[in-house]
């Protein structure tokens, strides 16, 4: 039987990172060098696999829309190539670089897994071997064909994810979406479908992404009304307020008006909760119903990392910011669920 072909890119993170004086740091060479000092990576059961090590390895902290892009392009020159793609990143950002992905690559019809850890591949005690070794079965054996972020025994969404621990192994959870697949003595499907053939659909396309000037404020208690207008302020094209509970935010005119004029000036304003679980329902209260009123639209149950990546998928196309609103409230890679 032909074996399964897995890409993998490595981009940085603590995985591949090796001690300095500075502390972690990625070190061209090292984790590649490292998983082939480790014969569990080679077993008869694990598909092939090429690392492809990034000329610029970095934290995930530096990661940017190009560094997106740079990865949906790698995956796109090599997808006729392979069965599946597994991304190495740093868990910083890497449910932001997730939920752009899944964007990004559309009509994907392969698995990309994004995986890293948070002790790196060659120290002991590293949680890495089992996320790498892991997303690498994963990908060739329970194929789901969408974007997806490995982490400690668990296949979450990638657009669901959200890190929920600095430094603990369960770094990751998907307050808003069961997982995908959990990996315990036996692998279990969850919310997951698994595709044993690629869908012969659309080609698999990249869409282009430039950063995006965008705002992020959390209310508080006290909030000055200036402090928002700030940051709604030109160039911002969008503003993501993260509310109280279901979307509620001082009932305060000043506060209604800088908000209507800013949609009135073609900004996009996004409501989410600042809650860690559930979804906003402007309807549910009059504070939330007069952010409706002034032309705030709803991030449902989105994380912040999928409201800013689709904002910025969104704004780099050539539309109006009517239509823009109306895809931000539209399920377009299953970031969303309306109830
Ligand atoms: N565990 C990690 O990978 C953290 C690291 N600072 C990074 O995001 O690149």
């Amino acid at each position: 039987m032909n074996k399964k072909r897995i890409y993998v890119a490595y981009t940085g993170g603590t995985i591949g990172m090796q001690k300095s004086a500075q502390g972690f740091v990625p070190a061209p060479g090292f984790l590649t060098q490292t998983v082939q000092g480790m014969p569990e990576f080679f077993r008869a059961e694990m598909p092939e696999f090429s690392i492809h090590e990034y000329a610029e390895l970095i934290d995930s902290s530096n990661m940017t829309p190009a560094h997106w892009l740079q990865i949906a392009k790698d995956i796109q020159r090599n997808y006729q190539d392979y069965d599946g793609f597994v991304v190495l990143h740093g868990t910083d950002t890497m449910a932001y670089t997730a939920s752009a992905l899944s964007f990004l690559l559309e009509n994907l019809a392969k698995p990309v897994i994004v995986t890293g850890s948070q002790i790196p591949l060659a120290q002991l005690r590293s949680d890495g071997q089992v996320n790498l070794l892991n997303a690498l079965y994963l990908a060739a054996e329970y194929p789901i064909h969408e974007v997806s972020l490995f982490f400690n025994n668990q296949l979450f969404r990638g657009n669901r994810a959200t890190k929920a621990d600095a430094d603990g192994f369960n770094a990751f959870a998907s307050p808003n979406y069961p997982p995908l697949l959990e990996a315990g003595i036996q692998i279990r499907l969850q919310a997951g479908a698994l595709s044993s053939t690629e869908r012969h659909g659309q080609p698999l396309q990249v869409a282009d992404v430039v950063p995006q000037p965008i705002s992020v404020v959390t209310l508080y208690p006290g909030i000055g009304v200036e402090v928002i207008a700030n940051m709604a302020s030109a160039p911002v094209k969008a503003l993501i307020i993260k509310s109280y509970g279901v979307g509620n935010a001082p009932q305060q005119p000043e506060l209604l008006d800088t908000l209507q004029q800013a949609t009135e000036r073609g900004s996009i304003i996004v409501n989410c909760t600042q809650c860690f679980r559930g979804r906003v329902n402007m309807e549910g209260y009059a504070t939330g119903h007069a952010l409706q009123e002034r032309g705030v639209i709803s991030g449902y149950d989105m994380t912040l990392e999928a409201t800013l990546t689709k904002l910025h998928y969104l704004l780099s196309q050539p539309l109006s910011a009517q239509q823009i609103r109306a895809e931000m409230q539209r399920n377009l890679r299953g970031e969303l669920s309306k109830n």
